[in-house]
């Protein structure tokens, strides 16, 4: 790819755990940092095989980004969407763009993906500080970096003090989908961030890792995430989770959340609501883990929640090849909802909601 101006693409591949954790010096490598004029991304696309760093100062660059899940998860798309609007101020700023080019620069950040409540809301607090200037806007997206980082560190406490309240075996057979820990927040993690707690209190036996089709979240983000913090994992087909439930391999589901109706109603990545119903059929707790922002009071319903239909090719594909004849369409929903009675847990920063 030849980097434009605005979308540099500054390089260093490594293979496997190790030199990565060398390479960056930080035992959690963060999905972005802002470098005082440009946003740095951890392109999540290119893991586990290569640590692959985007210069990003163009909001527009920001937007394929997030479309293309170079930076994912709520959390963190509340964090990039903030520092997005300051990259669209700097450039409106030094091209004199009248105000309406800034204003639709902003409504495509909000939108890139729109299931996500934690987007829109970082861009539309940033945004509500423009007036005020450059230092104010990334004053609040360093804010909203840090509030998630302490908010996943609460989560993580009280999340593993209601599972181990709701649970009897020990130590835990956990299962999780997906990836929600540091890679889809500002740090720790929302559900991953309450296994890493219960790893600390030396409660998980192993994780079942849904590999998390088709952009494999959960195989190449989730995995890689638990290796480097020495906790045991098997990777599974999505196939995999319900039949495992109902072996009775699993002790407890943990998922994180996208946004959460105000009845209680979860939207998170497709194949949630299957573990939900397979949870309950078994027994087992189903619990999902998310700051209180993702709960959102003014969608009254899972029914009301925008669901993001992403390209049907990335079902057609995997890893880049074709694994599906040609001319047969994809269906491709990136997430589910799932009904409030079958969450058995809602955790957020607050402790125990439901
Ligand atoms: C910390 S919760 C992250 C949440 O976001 C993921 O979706 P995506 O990878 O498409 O951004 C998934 O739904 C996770 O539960």
């Amino acid at each position: 790819m030849r980097a434009s101006r605005s979308f540099r693409r500054a390089q260093s591949t490594v293979i496997g755990y190790g030199p990565i954790m060398a390479e960056t010096g930080d035992p959690e490598p963060r999905p972005l940092v802002w470098t005082g004029t440009s946003l740095r991304l951890l392109d999540q696309t290119a893991l586990p095989a290569a640590l692959v760093h985007l210069e990003v100062d163009d909001p527009d660059e920001l937007v394929a980004a997030i479309r293309r899940l170079a930076v994912r998860g709520a959390p963190a798309l509340g964090v990039a969407g903030a520092f997005g609007v300051a990259l669209a101020l700097r450039r409106a700023e030094r091209d004199g763009w009248e105000p309406g080019r800034l204003d639709a620069a902003l409504g495509r950040l909000r939108g890139a993906r729109p299931t996500a409540l934690a987007l829109a809301a970082g861009v539309d607090a940033a945004a509500a500080c423009i007036p005020d200037g450059l230092a104010a806007v990334l004053a609040v997206a360093e804010r909203l970096a840090a509030e998630d980082e302490a908010a996943n560190r609460a989560i993580g406490r009280h999340g593993a003090d209601g599972v181990l309240a709701r649970t009897t075996r020990r130590p835990l057979r956990v299962l999780t989908h997906c990836n929600t820990g540091s890679l889809a927040t500002a740090g720790w993690g929302t559900a991953l961030g309450v296994i890493r707690e219960l790893h600390a209190r030396g409660a998980v036996e192993v994780v079942h890792v849904d590999e998390t089709r088709p952009l494999l979240q959960g195989s190449r983000l989730t995995a890689w995430e638990l290796a480097r913090a020495g906790i045991d994992c098997r990777i599974q087909a999505d196939g995999a989770a319900a039949g495992a439930i109902l072996r009775g391999l699993v002790d407890v589901a943990l998922v994180g959340a996208d946004r959460i109706a105000a009845n209680g109603d979860v939207a998170n990545k497709v194949g949630t609501v299957g573990i939900a119903l397979a949870c309950a059929y078994a027994d087992i707790p189903f619990v999902v883990a998310a700051s209180r922002s993702t709960i959102d009071p003014d969608t009254p319903a899972g029914a009301d929640i925008p669901i993001e239909e992403r390209d049907g090719a990335e079902v057609l594909a995997l890893a880049g090849h074709p694994i599906a004849p040609p001319g047969v369409r994809g269906f491709n929903p990136a997430f589910d909802v799932t009904p409030a009675h079958l969450v058995t847990l809602l955790v957020t920063e607050d402790g125990i909601v439901t």
